[in-house]
Parts: C-alpha cells; structure tokens; sequence
C-alpha cells in the first residue's frame, strides 16, 4: 500500500518572515494528518522555516539544486548547503525549470543522481505541454522525460524518488486533468517503470499529480487507482486550502 504523499511548492512566493509566520500555522493546523507532508519554500526562507518545522510531521523540501557540489556557478545552491539546513527533498526537472530556465534531460538527469547520492528524496516532475497533448504525444513525452531522468538510476535508488506528473497546461491554470486522463498517465507512467525496473519498483513508487490540485479536486484524483499524492502550488499558499489538501481523506 502506497502511502499518500502531499507536497506544496511554494514558487517564488512569500519573503523569509512571511514563509516562518505560515510554517508556524502549518505545524499547528496539520499536525493531525496522517498522510505524508512536505512544504518547499524558496531558497531564501528555507534556513529559517527549517527552524519551525523541526519535530514536526512535515518534511523539508527544496525547488531546486545545483548538478554539482560546489565551485563557480554563481547564483545557485548547491546539495551540500540544502543538507546542512536540513533539507530532506528536493524537486527536480520542474516545468519551470525545463521551459523558463532550459533545463535539459541530460542537466535534471545529473541533478537527481547528485541528490540521491546525497540521501535526499527526489520529486521528479514529468509532464506534456498543451501542444504535445492535442498532438496525442503525451505518453511519449513522459516517457522519454522518465528514461532520460532515471538513466544510471538503480533500483535501490528508486527507494527515494517520487515522480510528479504535472501537465505543463493545467500547471497555474485552473485548469485540472480529468481524474480519468490523469489516472490513464499515471497508469502508463508506472508501466513504464515497470519496463525500465521490475513490477515491484513500479508498484512501491509513488506517482503524484499536479496542476490546479484544489480542495474541491483533490478527493477524487487521489481516488484514482495510480494517483498517490499531490504536488501543489498555488493552494499550497494559503493554510486553510493546503489544511483541507492534506487532510483530504477525513
Ligand atoms: O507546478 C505546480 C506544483 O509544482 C502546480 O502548480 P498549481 O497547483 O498552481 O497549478
């Protein structure tokens, strides 16, 4: 049985005091759920939230890492800095990521190795573009994402790695995958790992969807039967709506 797993990625929101005052309503208000909770805030704010949530039932993720340790690559951060705050997580290959700042196969592919070898969980984000749906290309597209991010990965590995399937047109849009279209991917998804590793790799990993995850949505994804868990954006932001996420089965 697949526990499920509900993340927010913060973006690029909410100043270092703003990110410590919602952290501290978080560890109050989710205390009781009894799924698996995680909040990447921005770099920035990410020292400080380390601080309130400790001891908490929420895990500390990052958006983003540098592909090597340390040395000239101005402006990034790199895996040895995120383990030293704390940071358990970190989410990988974002549609952000790929499309604003270029990211390639090959660049999230060295980034997930770098953070597995460092024990760090990986949320690993796939997903089509509106063009390469209507194109009837999305099961390829994800596809390729999946084997090109997961080269050189082993089995062992694949303990800490969690695929987010976001399709790049519902991400900040409003607009949702039907649960039966979301679950139709999600299911090919795990075929695929199942071609790439074993059928019991592919029936422990976790396998969450985002795009405009909402609590007026989030019920009926999570019923799909490959649907493990959420990675969440914007209704991540406020406490009540990311509340009523995480505690979306009671
Ligand atoms: O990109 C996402 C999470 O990583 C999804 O964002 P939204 O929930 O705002 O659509």
């Amino acid at each position: 049985m697949r526990k499920t797993f509900i993340a927010g990625n913060w973006k690029m929101n909410k100043t270092p005091s703003e990110a410590v005052a919602f952290a501290k309503e978080l560890v109050v208000s989710l205390k009781d759920s009894d799924t698996k909770l995680m909040i990447a805030p921005s770099m920035t704010a990410i020292s400080q939230v380390a601080d309130v949530i400790k001891g908490s039932n929420i895990i500390l993720g990052a958006q983003n890492m540098a592909s090597v340790e340390s040395g000239a690559r101005t402006g990034e951060t790199s895996v040895l800095m995120l383990k030293d705050l704390g940071v358990e997580a970190v989410i990988l290959g974002h549609s952000e990521r790929r499309s604003i700042y270029g990211e390639s196969d090959v660049l999230i592919n060295e980034k997930i190795k770098l953070a597995l070898s460092h024990n760090l969980e990986v949320l690993f984000c796939i997903g089509e573009t509106l063009e390469e749906r209507e194109a009837g290309k999305a099961e390829e597209v994800c596809f390729s994402q999946t084997e090109l991010g997961l080269k050189g990965i082993s089995a062992e590995e694949m303990k800490n790695i969690v695929i987010a399937y976001e399709p790049v047109w519902a991400i900040g849009t409003g607009k949702t995958a039907s649960p039966e279209d979301a679950q139709a991917i999600h299911k090919a998804i795990r075929g695929k790992i199942e071609e790439l590793y074993s059928k019991e790799v592919a029936e422990k990993v976790i396998i969450q969807y985002g795009g405009s995850v909402k609590p007026g949505n989030v019920k009926e994804l999570m019923a799909q039967p490959d649907i493990d868990g959420g990675l969440i954006g914007g209704a991540a932001l406020d406490t009540d709506s990311f509340t009523a996420l995480a505690n979306y089965n009671k």
